[in-house]
């Protein structure tokens, strides 16, 4: 029989950790920060999986990323060569079957969005998802209707209580990194009793990325978003340069991702990624709830859009009514190359 949550000096929580290249991405790491909000006394699994010579080096990468991290469980096989939701909700199962903890938790994004809610399934709970804040080990804060109110959550089900968390809002510490004396252990994930059932109902096909040098999206202390008001994939590379030059990252909206102008992985929104960068500027974006629930924490808001009712103008800082196809042109021109 399961055991009800217990209140923290108890908690044990089982971080599912995405790696590339042999790191631990940083939405990962924040939800190992998250982790230590559970309670002061936590002890806090890394699970990560994968196959070769980057998963290794990735797994010494999370065994020094945190110091409260107690050690870093890692899966080798060739099942887990790309991050498919049905190996991976079998193997939390199988960890949690064996490893009893409290909390399992994972980042928001389309990882664990595709993860944790087979493996809650599989355990038979019930996720908590967009955590933005633990209060108490099972009292948490997540976002509602669009980001427009915030709900209190108390999760009063069996063990394991699990969460996705937005990881901007459990930022990593510039000098969380361990120092190289305290790293902490490594172990290998005994697969001997991994059943094959039900794997292979969907097929890696391939994958993408951005291939630039720009920060990643999530992470940027800049970003600069096109709308419709673009009006092309062509006219998009105008924002690039900008970007280029400012040192962001290109965002946009789902209107202008529905016409083709870039690819998904770009739009922010209620649907797409959830920013909150030092500075977000809105080139021909109407402000529509769904865009606005994306970005609407970023700690200056620059818009520019030709229509002087649009909704951005609400939650913009600094607004200029004005054609973009102008503004951007002339802001290219006057800033300074990026050195
Ligand atoms: C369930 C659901 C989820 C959604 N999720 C998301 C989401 O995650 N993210 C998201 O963005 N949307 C999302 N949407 C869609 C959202 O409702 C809006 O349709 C979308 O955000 C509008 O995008 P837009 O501002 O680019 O386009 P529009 O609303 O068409 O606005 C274009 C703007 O450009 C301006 N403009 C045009 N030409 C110029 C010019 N030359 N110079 C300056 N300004 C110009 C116009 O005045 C206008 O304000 C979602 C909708 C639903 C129903």
């Amino acid at each position: 029989m399961q055991k009800a949550v217990q209140l923290s000096s108890l908690a044990s929580t089982l971080v599912l950790a995405e790696h590339e290249a042999g790191f631990i991405k940083a939405a990962s790491v924040s939800a190992v920060v998250a982790a230590n909000s559970v309670s002061k006394d936590n002890s806090i699994s890394v699970l990560l999986a994968g196959s070769g010579p980057s998963l290794q080096e990735a797994a010494a990468h999370a065994a020094s990323c945190h110091p409260s991290v107690s050690q870093v469980l890692v899966a080798d096989s060739e099942k887990f060569t790309y991050p498919l939701a049905e190996p991976w909700a079998k193997l939390v199962h199988l960890v949690q079957q064996r490893g009893g903890y409290s909390h399992i938790i994972a980042p928001s994004g389309s990882f664990g969005k595709n993860i944790l809610p087979r493996a809650a399934a599989l355990l038979g709970v019930s996720p908590v998802t967009d955590v933005i804040e633990i209060l108490e080990s099972n009292l948490f804060i997540r976002p509602i209707y669009a980001g427009n109110a915030l709900c209190t959550v108390r999760n009063t089900g069996v063990d394991p209580c699990m969460m996705t968390i937005r990881s901007i809002s459990f930022p990593v510490p510039p000098t969380s990194a361990n120092s190289k004396s305290n790293v902490s252990p490594i172990s290998q994930v005994d697969l001997s009793t991994f059943s094959e059932d039900s794997v292979g109902k969907s097929r890696y096909v391939k994958q993408t990325s951005q291939n630039t040098e720009r920060p990643d999206l999530g992470n940027a202390r800049v970003v600069v978003t096109g709308g419709r008001g673009l009006k092309s994939a062509e006219n998009f590379k105008m924002l690039e340069k900008l970007a280029e030059k400012l040192g962001a990252a290109v965002g946009a909206t789902r209107a202008a991702v529905d016409q083709g102008f870039v690819p998904n992985d770009l739009q922010v929104g209620q649907t797409g990624k959830i920013v909150a960068p030092e500075l977000y500027m809105a080139f021909g974006v109407s402000g529509a709830i769904q865009h606005l629930a994306g970005m609407r924490d970023s700690k200056v808001i620059v818009a520019v859009n030709k229509d002087a009712d649009a909704p951005i103008f609400q939650v913009a800082d600094y607004g200029l009514v004005g054609d973009l196809f102008e503004v951007i042109p002339e802001l290219l021109e006057k800033l300074p190359e990026k050195k």
